[in-house]
């Protein structure tokens, strides 16, 4: 089974193309599990299907290093627009990509070698109730510098959903901030009935946010497009930055421009390349097409 290894600004994933040789039901969680493992696997934060769609021009599904599958991937997603582009399956630089979150429109931009360097994506609008989020409350209402009680400590948290569920608390300094620690008891709070990533934002000024992200499903990541998404969003409502304005986000692994328009959609411009192509040759895992 040929596999791609890929990431967007250090947010890695293990890429399958499945465009012709269309694949549903199979055991992904399973998959991986195993490949992300470091030591038993190839090690990344999951793994990337990229299928045919029935309602835009191609699918993307995305299951997290714990198996569990996420709803959208910001990163994912330019690594995804890149491959289909330099691939030759996307013979436009406009395209669109169904994910279970919805459907997003991408743009890429290649040299002159035809090879794509950086995408932007509309990202879709965000989701600020909490019955979408979802977390528990009024479904009705929104949580924006919410005091939250969780694990006994108290957090002020702003909530928004950007297909995926991010809690955003902003923080004086990103580097000090024991995410190791506090990651895992927010994400799986029973105030997040399906979960949540949590995101820390430190306001450099009115265009610049740092964020590091503990992501459900991968722990610690290098980056993560929707969350960054997310920060925008938040640090938005919270009166940090102006709405309209590229913001630029420092994220571990690099930086993305976002900004936020009139129409209420988010919009996501970075990088996305290349690690590895080769084969898989795990034993225990049968190849899918072999099944
Ligand atoms: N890294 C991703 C998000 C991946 C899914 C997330 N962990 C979830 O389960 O919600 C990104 O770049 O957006």
């Amino acid at each position: 089974m040929q596999f791609t290894k890929m990431h967007g600004l250090g947010n890695n994933y293990i890429f399958f193309n499945l465009l012709e040789m269309p694949m549903e039901n199979e055991d992904f969680a399973e998959l991986a599990r195993t490949v992300s493992d470091v030591n038993f696997g190839i090690g990344s934060d999951g793994i990337i299907l990229m299928c045919p769609s029935d309602v835009a021009d191609f699918k993307m599904r995305i299951f997290n290093e714990d198996g569990s599958e996420g709803k959208n991937c910001g990163n994912g997603l330019r690594c995804v627009a890149k491959y289909l582009f330099d691939h030759m399956y996307a013979t436009s630089t406009n395209f669109t990509i169904e994910t279970l979150g919805g459907i997003v429109s991408v743009e890429v931009e290649a040299d002159k070698k035809r090879v794509v360097r950086h995408v932007t994506i509309d990202m879709g609008k965000p989701q600020l109730l909490k019955g979408m989020i979802p977390m528990k409350g009024d479904p009705l209402s929104s949580a924006i510098n919410e005091s939250l009680s969780i694990g006994g400590q108290i957090y002020p948290m702003t909530c928004v959903s950007m297909g995926n569920p991010h809690a955003i608390l902003f923080v004086d300094d990103v580097n000090e901030f024991p995410l190791e620690e506090v990651g895992p008891v927010i994400e799986c709070a029973d105030l997040f009935p399906e979960r949540v990533n949590l995101g820390i934002v430190q306001v450099k000024n009115r265009q610049e946010l740092h964020y590091r992200v503990w992501e459900r499903g991968s722990g610690i990541t290098m980056a993560c497009g929707t969350g960054a998404c997310a920060a925008v969003v938040a640090a938005t409502l919270n009166h940090y930055v102006d709405r309209h304005i590229p913001i630029t986000v420092q994220l571990p692994g690099g930086k993305l421009m976002i900004s936020w328009d009139e129409n209420d959609h988010v919009w996501k411009r970075g990088e996305a390349a290349y690690i590895c192509h080769g084969e898989l040759a795990i034993e225990g895992i049968i190849p899918v097409e072999n099944k």
